[in-house]
């Protein structure tokens, strides 16, 4: 999971890191929220109506859902289950509820917070995208010190200074992350049970 304030940056970094990485799926939430010029539905994210969102949710369709910044945002149960069947690794983008609701549906989850190096660089970023109104950007603004306030929560911290640099440890956290849950993970599965290893015990 990636979490950040709006502006952060985990957008761009998650992006780059799919051009470069094809074995990572990466979820299309659904939203309430208006599209931004540009973003497509299906591949930004769904955009549903609020009827639509809510309908959704009392079905249990949504494997976490949360309202921020005034919008409904969720992650689609089946879509989780369907990756994981096929032995995807995937990727969300979400907020510290949602990755909350997460964490402990999936002991195995990880997270990621991605911080920008600033208040002043997170405003500027937001100004400089151009993609939300002033009065949108100022109401995330406001959000993003009770945001950052729960990285702690997270088991790893990004500080989005220098684009390369958090880009390469994002990538080094997804390849730890490999090799610290490979005995899980299906892809191994066939090696695993060939050379006679079964999933970790406590005792
Ligand atoms: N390291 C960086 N240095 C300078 N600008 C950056 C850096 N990383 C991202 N940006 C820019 O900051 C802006 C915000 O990035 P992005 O849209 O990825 O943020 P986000 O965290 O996904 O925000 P939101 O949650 O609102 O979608 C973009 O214009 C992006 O190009
Ligand atoms: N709990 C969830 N949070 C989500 C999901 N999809 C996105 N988000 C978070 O919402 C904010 C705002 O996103 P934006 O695209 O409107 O800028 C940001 O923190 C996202 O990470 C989701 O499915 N569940």
């Amino acid at each position: 999971m990636v979490i950040a304030p709006s502006g952060a940056g985990k957008s761009t970094l998650v992006n780059a890191l799919l051009a470069h990485d094809t074995g990572i799926s990466l979820s299309v939430s659904y939203t309430t929220r208006a599209p931004r010029p540009g973003e497509v539905d299906g591949r930004a994210y769904h955009f549903v109506k609020q009827e639509d969102f809510f309908a959704r949710r009392a079905r249990g369709e949504f494997i976490e859902s949360a309202e921020v910044h005034g919008h409904y945002y969720g992650t689609s149960r089946l879509w989780i289950e369907q990756q994981i069947e096929s032995g995807h690794d995937v990727l969300l983008e979400i907020d510290w509820q949602g990755a909350r609701q997460i964490r402990r549906q999936f002991r195995h989850a990880v997270s990621i917070f991605i911080l920008p190096p600033s208040l002043d660089a997170l405003e500027e970023r937001l100004k400089k995208r151009g993609q939300d109104a002033p009065n949108v950007i100022v109401r995330r603004l406001l959000a993003a010190g009770s945001e950052m306030a729960h990285a702690a929560e997270a088991e790893y911290v990004v500080i989005n200074d220098n684009f390369a640099n958090a880009l390469t440890q994002l990538q080094s956290i997804i390849a730890t992350t490999r090799l610290r849950f490979a005995s899980q993970c299906a892809r191994h599965a066939h090696l695993f049970a060939e050379l006679g290893i079964h999933a970790a015990t406590t005792d």
